[in-house]
């Protein structure tokens, strides 16, 4: 369930699967597929009996995503639909499936036209300009129409993937490219990454998958997948009687240079929030001697913190003084797990020393990057890294063997083994100041809990993502939403579940 597959994957799977199928199968049952869908949203647009309905508007392209475009224009009409369509003719001969699909178009009672016709109102456009086989930036008549269809209110379905999005990584094409932004896409044979991360959330919409029948013997095992609680709810247990604050292990946040106390605590009432026995703050210069809000929260000098036992949260608001590269230092030799946010990510990127650390600790090491800092982690700019972002998280894991969330919308979690996940929760209510210190202190919290990284990881994002849809439901946001509500929003979704997972406890170790 949710997995998602490269373009490479999916091509491959296509060719096996039309090889067995009668010519223009596949097209067929897209075009199918599509047309069920696109009359659903047609129906749920549809205006009262004195109003007559609105036309659809087709947008077919020169290749095979045009074909399925010119199927779907063929089974709306013959439902009775209204059906304008603008189709970019191909200079070269098309394949054989494309050239039925046209003529199936041509004999039914759809028009066709040059160019979209001003002032209409649309039901719905169907976006099949381009699909998969896009490799170069949308340029001349076919631009146009992408601007003109973007300035459109009503909604768009677009075949496949959204005409000029990378469907690997999110990116829409080429340089000064431009994508459609639809409002729901069905994307065939199998998901794909680039609906789901960066700005594939933004243009892709609602996303649908039809199978078009091909056998999952077909695709190969996917090492990507949608986060989802399937990958990770084992991993939640209902606590014992019997248990105590000791059972549930100690978080030491690790930051707070002068002048940046408010960090740590964020990260630290995260952890305090979502289950850790004990948490401390370890502030790098002399901060606040306690927090009024949360009293529970024990501060200390992170100088002299003893580390043994305690899960570390490096990062938040810690600067990169001596006091802070001495400290990380002796975090990265420790065994302990181990979560680098912000300043210690900087800070092993401008180290060697540190980057040998890393890479050498036997412990847990788990980074949460926002793309900047992982641009400084592999030495490049933040645009290389947003090109594609499920490689870069990948590298990092990689090169650290270590669990890596690559932050932003559509979230990447990256496994050492080189698994990976995309989040789909969360929304742009997190894009304000101090949510990272809420997930560092949130994963540091199920590490000390005991939890593996790969479901820390998982869980982590998932329930981070989740708590701020749950408080954009609840008309918290995502205007104003504060980094400061989310460690109560956080509890009740784990607490949530919990409830959910068979009641069988796990007795405390001590
Ligand atoms: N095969 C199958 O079994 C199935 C395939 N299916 C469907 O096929 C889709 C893939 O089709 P595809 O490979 O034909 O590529 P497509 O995405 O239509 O675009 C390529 C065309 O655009 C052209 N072109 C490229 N850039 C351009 C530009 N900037 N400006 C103008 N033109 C440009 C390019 O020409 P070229 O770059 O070579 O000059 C070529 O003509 C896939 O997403 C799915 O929807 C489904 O029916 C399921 C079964
Ligand atoms: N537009 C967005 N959609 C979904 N999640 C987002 C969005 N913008 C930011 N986030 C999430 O918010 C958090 C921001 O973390 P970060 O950039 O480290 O900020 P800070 O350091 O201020 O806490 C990350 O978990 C990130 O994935
Ligand atoms: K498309």
């Amino acid at each position: 369930m949710g997995a998602l597959f490269s373009v490479a994957e999916i091509r491959q799977a296509e060719q096996a699967a039309a090889a067995f199928l009668p010519q223009g199968s596949l097209m067929q049952r897209a075009g199918q597929a599509a047309a069920r869908l696109a009359i659903e949203l047609v129906g749920a647009t549809a205006g009262s009996a004195s109003v007559p309905p609105r036309p659809v508007l087709v947008l077919a392209g020169p290749g095979n995503n045009g074909g399925d475009a010119l199927e779907v224009a063929a089974n709306l009409a013959q439902a009775g639909i209204d059906v304008s369509i603008i189709h970019i003719a191909s200079a070269a001969p098309s394949a054989p499936e494309t050239a039925q699909a046209l003529a199936r178009a041509r004999a039914g009672t759809a028009s066709f036209a040059d160019a979209i016709p001003p002032d209409e109102k649309w039901a719905l456009v169907v976006d099949g300009l381009f699909g998969i086989g896009l490799a170069r930036s949308i340029v001349g008549a076919a631009r146009t129409i992408v601007e003109e269809v973007n300035a459109m209110e009503c909604p768009v379905l677009a075949l496949d993937v959204p005409s000029g999005l990378d469907a690997d990584t999110g990116a829409v094409i080429g340089p000064d490219g431009i994508a459609v932004v639809a409002s729901h896409t069905i994307t065939f044979i199998g998901d794909k990454p680039g609906l789901h991360t960066f700005t594939g959330r933004d243009h892709a919409g609602q996303v649908a998958l039809a199978r078009l029948g091909v056998d999952d013997a077909l695709l190969p095992a996917a090492s990507v997948h949608l986060n989802d609680p399937s990958l990770f709810e084992f991993a939640f247990v209902p606590r014992a009687h019997s248990s105590h604050k000791g059972s549930f292990g100690d978080v030491a946040v690790v930051g707070g240079a002068h002048g940046m106390s408010g960090a740590p605590i964020l990260a630290a009432r995260a952890a305090l929030y979502s289950g850790a026995g004990r948490v401390f703050v370890a502030a790098i210069d002399q901060g606040p001697a306690y927090d009024p809000v949360q009293p529970e929260l024990m501060f200390r000098d992170a100088a002299s913190l003893g580390t043994a036992g305690t899960t570390i949260v490096a990062g938040p608001g810690m600067g990169d003084s001596a006091n802070a590269i001495r400290i990380l230092a002796k975090a990265l030799d420790g065994e302990e797990p181990l979560v680098l946010d912000a300043d210690a990510l900087n800070l092993v990127a401008a180290s060697p020393d540190l980057q040998v650390r890393l890479a050498a600790r036997s412990g847990i090491a788990l980074l949460t990057p926002h793309p900047l800092e992982a641009a400084r982690l592999l030495g490049v700019t933040a645009a290389v890294v947003q090109g594609d972002r499920l490689a870069a998280a990948r590298e990092i894991a990689a090169r650290y063997d270590a669990y890596v969330i690559l932050k932003g919308s559509g979230t990447i979690i990256a496994m050492p083994d080189g698994e990976a996940a995309i989040n789909p929760t969360g929304n742009p209510g997190l894009a304000s100041a101090g949510t990272g210190d809420v997930l560092a202190g949130l994963c540091g919290s199920l590490l000390a809990q005991g939890w593996p990284g790969r479901d820390a990881a998982l869980a982590a994002v998932w329930m981070h993502g989740e708590a701020a849809d749950r408080l954009v439901a609840q008309g918290a946001g995502p205007i104003g939403l504060t980094a400061g509500e989310l460690p109560a929003a956080i509890r009740s979704v784990l607490n949530r579940m919990v409830e959910q997972r068979p009641r069988r406890c796990a007795l405390p170790q001590s």
